[in-house]
């Protein structure tokens, strides 16, 4: 597991560290862990010397991490030009320091323009942690000349640093490099970021908890329940899956195979599509009404439920029947249309999975703002604690949020996911988590990372769509691979 801090809680660690340490020697740390990198991504194409570096120059320290980074590329025969977007404001020993180190400065957007078409490689070092809004010219069309690698210096120009969202003209990095701790940016827009170095300048002890954790292998492996010796298909939790229909039958055949392939007790179904589920997952004990289900250890429902009467008794009966809950799809839709079904499942162990579409209906009813698009940590984290559940916001980031504050991100390899059943499939696997006895947040948590890794194993070999039933059938090896890294590390 690994922690996200806001570029606020960056800065106020900073501090303590800056007063300790001798002027500028933080800053030297950074540009040196930058160069570095740099050197690696140069080398990827041959010789270092003779290759030639630009680096984009902002107004703030961020501008001072690439001038210092670009001393150290001179030092080590490489061409480094660096192109002033606010030459009054530029870093003023960074720049002295580039100039004695005979690099070129150029103050011209035009002639920036050419160096950046000749460049093996760019820094981006227009602006850090304090960036904010769209980027001011002159710096979208430099940023817009860029045709070669790009090193992103602390977080990628254009992209907010706190929410990861874009500002019309934007930096992609080919990779970057961070300074003293991870930032939200850094796992929300991994598309942006590309490949993330952390540099370590000393922050650690000034660091407080961190308000946003990323799982790993390890605490997914490590987490996953496993039978013992003494136990039976009972005590390990059965999960009961209540969706339909007899029309779309889909949802409740992936949503009850992921179940039964996610751990090894027991599921049942119940719904209008017991038929087509007893067919294709004969080990599952199906019935037509959740009424008559017997007892099960959590419920997963949703997916194909409806969202007439029938949907909102069913899901009525799920929310008072004293186990964890999974909600998702229709029952989500249910939720938000109803503060009667809200009361019921606040303050319970309960975990809705809304795409953005799905938590909109979520909010709808409620007080304040909600606004994924805007900052979806910050959304998911609000909703959870109005509603009083755990919410997990489906996209190429999935957040969970616990009505408690805790955070966990997911960021997703790739976006081949966003595919229709996948949803059920995630579905399937966090209800027989809840039955195993995982709390909401971390059964969410370990639910997105098995189901993005199945998503990649049952891709088969990268840069093909996956549909769910695929999805659903690596999900056995992608537990096989989170065991396998947990065993590895103990
Ligand atoms: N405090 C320190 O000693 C350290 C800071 N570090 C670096 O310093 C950065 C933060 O430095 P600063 O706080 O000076 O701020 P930045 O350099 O991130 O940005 C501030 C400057 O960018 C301009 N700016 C803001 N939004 C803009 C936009 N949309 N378009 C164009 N210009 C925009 C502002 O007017 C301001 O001049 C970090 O990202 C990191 O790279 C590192 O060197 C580590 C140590
Ligand atoms: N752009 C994306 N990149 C990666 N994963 C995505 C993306 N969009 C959606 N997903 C994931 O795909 C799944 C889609 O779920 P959902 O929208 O409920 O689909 P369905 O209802 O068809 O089953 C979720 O796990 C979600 O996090
Ligand atoms: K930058």
């Amino acid at each position: 597991m690994y922690g996200v801090w806001t570029p606020e809680q960056v800065a106020t660690a900073e501090e303590p560290v800056l007063a300790r340490t001798p002027e500028g020697a933080l800053m030297r740390r950074a540009a040196h862990g930058a160069a570095q990198v740099a050197l690696r991504m140069l080398a990827e194409g041959g010789p270092v010397v003779g290759t030639h570096v630009v680096v984009l120059v902002g107004a703030g320290n961020n501008g001072g991490d690439g001038l210092w980074a670009g001393v150290e590329l001179r030092r080590r025969g490489v061409g480094v030009t660096a192109v002033l977007l606010a030459p009054d404001r530029a870093h003023p020993a960074g720049l002295a320091a580039l100039r004695k180190a005979r690099g070129r400065v150029v103050t011209d957007v035009e002639e920036g323009v050419a160096a950046v078409g000749r460049a093996d490689l760019v820094l981006d070092a227009i602006v850090g942690t304090s960036g904010r809004g769209g980027l001011r010219e002159p710096a979208p069309r430099l940023v817009a000349a860029i045709g070669c690698s790009v090193l992103a210096i602390d977080s990628p120009s254009g992209v907010d640093p706190l929410t990861g969202t874009v500002h019309d003209e934007a930096v992609t990095a080919t990779e970057t490099v961070t300074f003293g701790a991870r930032k939200p940016v850094h796992v929300l827009n991994r598309a942006r970021c590309g490949l993330v170095t952390l540099v370590d300048i000393g922050l650690g002890p000034e660091l407080p908890d961190a308000p946003v954790r990323v799982l790993d292998a390890v605490d997914v492996g490590r987490a996953w329940p496993v039978p013992g010796p003494g136990d039976d298909k009972y005590t390990q939790g059965v999960v009961g899956v209540a969706a339909g229909s007899a029309v779309y039958p889909g949802a409740a055949v992936l949503a009850s195979g992921a179940a039964a392939l996610a751990t090894s007790g027991m599921v049942r179904y119940a719904g209008s599509a017991a038929h087509e589920v007893r067919a294709a997952w004969p080990e599952v004990v199906a019935t037509d009404h959740v009424a008559d289900a017997g007892r099960v250890q959590a419920w997963a429902v949703g997916p194909g439920l409806g969202t007439g009467e029938d949907g909102a008794a069913t899901l009525a009966h799920v929310l008072d029947a004293g186990v964890p809950v999974l909600a998702d799809a229709d029952a989500i839709t249910l939720l938000g249309a109803s503060s009667d079904l809200r009361a019921r499942a606040a303050g319970n162990p309960v975990l809705v999975t809304p795409h953005a579409g799905e938590f909109a209906r979520l909010v709808a009813e409620l007080d304040g703002e909600f606004d994924p698009a805007a900052d979806r940590v910050d959304a998911a984290r609000r909703a959870a604690a109005a509603l009083g559940v755990t919410v997990l916001l489906k996209g190429n980031a999935t957040v969970v949020a616990a009505p408690d504050g805790r955070v966990l991100v997911h960021p997703a390899g790739s976006s081949w996911l966003a595919t229709a059943g996948s949803g059920d499939v995630l579905s399937g696997v966090a209800g027989a988590l809840l039955a195993a006895g995982l709390e909401p947040w971390w059964a969410g948590g370990c639910a997105a990372f098995v189901h993005a890794r199945a998503a990649g194993i049952g891709a088969g070999r990268p840069g093909a769509p996956v549909p769910a039933s695929h999805v659903r059938a690596a999900v056995p090896d992608a537990i096989r691979e989170v065991r396998a890294a947990a065993l590895a590390a103990s």
